[in-house]
């Protein structure tokens, strides 16, 4: 398989997580095409988390395969699927707030590229670390903030940096769990721009609770409620859809 549009680069076949009595993740199959935003929503407590967890692989799954690229990865730790190309954002990055901006993001540059040090060749492969590291910044709209120290960004620009230090990896599977979490709606609204922008060369899963940004941003919305996919389709399709919404009265929304 090939990240070609319209064929699953990324996909959950029947996941089951327990914790005792508790089924977190009940069934569940879930596909990721190339230049589409999956929304994953559902009430507090629906198991969007704990699903989530199972396809970057910080969580083994009971039962049931994750596949990326034609290829069974269910058995693969975080950190090698994060290799492969499958990025979790917000967890997998850490920014050094002392660092500035383009150094954060060309660590992690330098850690795809697998830099070894070599005294003749340092120089030039520091330029194109840091010539690629601009371009992500640029990518992000943070072209402007370079030299910025990276604990005097917002937090909404911090989290436009966790991007950049994603797409280092270049990944072709972005996980991103709830990703304007904490931020007002201006930043909202930017990062939103942003992943519109990003849409085309990504397969993307989106676990977000503001509603106006899933229906913005969303090609498919799956709904979770008690571990179990209750809905899955486009954006009028569950938006319509009564047991959808007797989910969301039930818990208040
Ligand atoms: N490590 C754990 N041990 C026991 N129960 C857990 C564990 N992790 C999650 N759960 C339970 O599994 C269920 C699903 O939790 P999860 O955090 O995945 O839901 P969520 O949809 O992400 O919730 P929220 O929207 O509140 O973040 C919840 O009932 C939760 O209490």
């Amino acid at each position: 398989m090939d990240n070609v549009q319209g064929r699953p680069v990324f996909e959950a076949r029947n996941l089951y997580k327990s914790y005792g009595g508790l089924r977190a993740t009940d069934d569940l199959s879930i596909q990721l095409e190339t230049g589409k935003i999956h929304a994953l929503i559902g009430p507090n407590g629906a198991g969007k988390t704990t699903a989530l967890s199972q396809l970057s692989g910080e969580l083994r799954p009971d039962d049931g395969q994750v596949w990326f690229d034609g290829q069974d990865i269910t058995r693969f730790s975080m950190p090698w699927r994060a290799r492969m190309g499958v990025a979790r954002s917000f967890q997998i990055t850490a920014i050094f707030d002392d660092f500035t901006v383009a150094e954060n993001v060309a660590v992690a540059v330098q850690s795809r590229t697998r830099h070894h040090f070599s005294f003749w060749r340092a120089v030039s492969r520091d330029a194109g670390i840091n010539q690629r590291a601009m371009a992500l910044l640029e990518q992000v709209g943070l072209g402007g903030f370079a030299s910025r120290r990276a604990a005097d960004l917002s937090h909404g620009q911090k989290r436009q940096l966790e991007i950049a230090m994603a797409l280092a990896l270049e990944p072709k599977v972005l996980l991103l769990d709830e990703p304007m979490a904490g931020m007002g709606p201006t930043e909202s609204n930017q990062l939103a721009e942003l992943l519109e922008k990003l849409k085309p060369d990504f397969a993307i899963l989106l676990v977000e609770h503001d509603m106006n940004i899933v229906f913005r941003l969303a090609d498919v919305i799956s709904v979770l409620v008690n571990g179990a996919m209750i809905a899955s389709g486009s954006v009028d399709d569950v938006r319509d859809n009564e047991d959808v919404q007797k989910a969301y009265l039930a818990e208040g929304y």
